[in-house]
């Protein structure tokens, strides 16, 4: 049985269609990599399998349990967490203390599945995961870009989840940061944690996942093994251009090809 299945998902804002009959499902400890272009639909999805956004119809369950009438906290109580876009730590908070927001509340409300777990080892737990620690009483205001992704990340991951929703981590990050958000992501499925990751850096995604789904105008236009997605000709169309061949080789020229460079800096979708 997967841990999470979508089935059927339609929502609309006004006339303009963000899914539209879209199912997929993710197997405990998998990672499946959500790409399109923007606008496409990727971050209205997330927020519908984590509850921040309600679905016009169509179902979510996670791990057999119906979750679709549930909202982001109930979800988040049953091991759903995610990051978002644009990280946005409380900044006058240390790192330490950021993560441990998000820890106290999974200690709270974590007595339904398995032993209680004590925040503060659960919060150390996620900043050595997530390279963090020499970092632990920076004040998180102060951050560079890359350790803004990884608080976002360890904020997530504090919260102990099955399932972590990542929405474009690797944007922004220079070619020599990619390669420890590669190490982190995989990490955590490595680990266990199902992911489901939407980026436009394609070659970090393909780098890490299991599996590859393309969105187009609140359409699933594809999904399956990540390299039979990225040559289909559909996704090639609407999505990749003519950049396809290089955008899955790590070495081709970024500033040549739009497919593998952090497309929409901070901020800016
Ligand atoms: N709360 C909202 N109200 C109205 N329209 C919205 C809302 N959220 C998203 N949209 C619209 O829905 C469409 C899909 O947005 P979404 O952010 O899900 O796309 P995306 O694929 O994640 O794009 P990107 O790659 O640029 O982040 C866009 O046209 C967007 O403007």
């Amino acid at each position: 049985m997967p841990l999470l299945e979508v089935s059927a998902v339609a929502k609309r804002f006004g006339r303009v269609v963000t899914a539209r009959d879209v199912s997929f499902d993710v197997a405990a400890g998998e990672a499946l990599g959500l790409v399109g272009p923007n606008g496409a639909g990727k971050t209205t999805l997330l927020d519908i399998v984590a509850g921040t956004q309600r679905a016009d119809a169509g179902t979510v369950v996670l791990d057999g349990h119906d979750v679709t009438r549930l909202g982001a906290a109930a979800r988040a109580d049953r091991g759903i967490a995610r990051s978002y876009q644009v990280p946005r730590p409380f900044g006058g908070l240390t790192v330490y203390e950021n993560v441990l927001v998000g820890a106290s509340f999974a200690g709270r409300r974590h007595s339904g599945r398995g032993p209680a777990r004590d925040p503060h080892a659960q919060a150390w737990h996620a900043l050595e995961v997530t390279d963090m620690t020499e970092a632990a009483n920076t004040p998180s205001g102060s951050l560079r870009l890359l350790d803004r992704k990884r608080l976002e990340v360890a904020r997530a991951l504090a919260t102990g989840p099955r399932l972590l929703l990542l929405d474009e981590i690797a944007g922004g990050l220079t070619d020599r940061e990619l390669p420890q958000v590669v190490r982190l992501v995989r990490r955590l499925r490595d680990d266990g944690v199902a992911i489901v990751w939407i980026e436009h850096v394609l070659h970090a995604l393909l780098d890490v996942v299991d599996r590859l789904m393309c969105l187009a105008g609140g359409e699933v236009i594809a999904q399956g093994d990540p390299h039979e997605v990225i040559r289909s000709p559909q996704v090639i169309e609407v999505y990749l251009g003519s950049t396809v061949d290089t955008a899955v080789d790590p070495a081709a020229d970024p500033a040549s090809n739009p497919a593998s460079s952090p497309e929409p800096t901070e901020g800016t979708a």
